[in-house]
């Protein structure tokens, strides 16, 4: 692997996003969310992988316009989810030269569909986001931007450097929504679960938390830097449950791998989840030990962002996930707000713990649990 991981060409590589949920709701407000999750009383169970999925695709649309409407949002999600599909269908013109051209399994047609769905969003949030804009230019310009208003304010700029076209809007917010969305609340489901599997592990990240946070007010990112612990759960979980299963690349040169050739031009796929698990790197690889991670444990100078090749969850080289970053401080400290403040039970143990083939490391099964305030008064701001 590391010879073959030592040249990394060019990676077309997206990460999926499915936004699983099935609900058909109105996308609520980040705000109304969490207080309808913080709310919910013992012996009403709450589906936390439509909870997670859709505070999460929330965040990411937040990032990208500051309201959108029901019928955009439902649309954004559903095209999302589309994506997904269509990025990890089977195409048999990948494989049999003869097929090509002929679109049997009409994914071209689908593709063409939802690429012309998210071209018809993309431009009615941007018209929208105009308009706005066009409102506000005699105020005074305190509001807080979105990664849009920074795009425009970067395509309308005489002097940058780069010049951004529409195009290029729409394509770097297509993969914000795409690449950002269920990976993040895939983890954070997958951390939570785990926690619930190893109550000793959930026992010392409350300590953590106690000792660094306290209980009058929630922690925040700002409080991941100070919580090994925390932090050593989330790199557990992301080599035990990678969202993202591959990372791809096309071999720009013939390369010798253990005996094989690997001609030029072959697409070349990485698996990033058997890493992860490979009992040559890990001990006791099926095991989850956060403790691994931990100063003395056999993983404590491994890190997930690219430079080791025992653990790649965000892959690695230039075409390395660019969202790594905003993950490893959102991901733990939202995962740390619900353990902070609720007891969570599983309604039907044993919890199920079976993930569903597909390119994102998903539960086959929905986390489904019964919340109970931890905290009282919550300490919320
Ligand atoms: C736990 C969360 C996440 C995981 C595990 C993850 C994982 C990955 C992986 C494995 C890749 C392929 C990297 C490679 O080929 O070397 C990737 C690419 C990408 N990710 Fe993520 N990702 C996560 C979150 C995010 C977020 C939050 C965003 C954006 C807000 C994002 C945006 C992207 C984009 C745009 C690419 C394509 C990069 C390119 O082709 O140059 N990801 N991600």
């Amino acid at each position: 692997m590391a010879a073959s991981t030592a040249a990394f060409p060019r990676a077309p590589w997206r990460c999926r996003s499915s936004a699983t949920s099935t609900s058909s709701a109105r996308l609520p407000t980040a705000r109304s969310t969490a207080s309808s999750t913080a709310t919910a009383a013992k012996g009403e169970t709450l589906d936390m992988s439509r909870q997670l999925i859709r505070m999460s695709n929330n965040a990411i649309m937040r990032m990208v316009a500051s309201a959108l409407p029901g019928d955009m949002a439902d649309t954004a999600r559903d095209c999302a989810k589309k994506v997904a599909e269509l990025v990890g269908a089977f195409n048999l013109e990948d494989y049999v030269a003869l097929c090509r051209g002929w679109d049997l399994q009409g994914l071209d047609r689908k593709t063409r569909d939802v690429r012309d769905r998210f071209d018809a969003l993309l431009e009615s949030m941007i018209r929208t986001k105009e308009k706005e804009r066009r409102g506000e230019a005699d105020e005074t310009n305190t509001k807080t931007k979105d990664l849009l208003d920074i795009l425009m304010d970067a395509a309308a700029d005489p002097a940058a450097e780069v010049k951004l076209t529409r195009d290029n809007i729409k394509a770097f917010v297509l993969d914000i929504f795409t690449a950002g969305s269920d990976t993040t609340a895939t983890t954070v489901e997958w951390m939570l679960a785990e926690l619930l599997n190893h109550p000793d592990c959930l026992q010392k990240l409350r300590a953590e938390l106690d000792a660094v946070v306290g209980r009058s007010r929630v922690v925040g990112e700002p409080d991941v830097a100070q919580m090994p612990y925390l932090q050593a759960v989330l790199k557990e979980t992301l080599r035990l449950r990678p969202p993202a299963v591959f990372a791809q690349r096309e071999a720009i040169e013939p390369i010798h791998v253990r005996g094989y050739t690997i001609p030029v031009k072959t697409s070349v796929f990485f698996n990033i989840f058997s890493i992860g698990r490979e009992p040559a790197y890990w001990e006791e690889p099926l095991e989850f030990r956060p403790e691994r991670f931990m100063p003395g444990g056999a993983g404590e100078a491994v890190d997930p962002k690219g430079q080791h090749m025992q653990l790649m969850p965000f892959g690695s080289g230039r075409r390395a996930c660019p969202g790594m970053g905003l993950a490893m401080q959102a991901v733990p400290a939202f995962l740390a707000a619900l353990v902070q403040c609720f007891d969570w039970e599983v309604p039907n143990p044993p919890l199920d713990m079976e993930e569903e083939a597909g390119l994102v490391t998903a539960r086959k099964q929905p986390l489904v649990l019964l919340p109970t305030q931890r905290l009282h008064p919550l300490p919320l701001p």
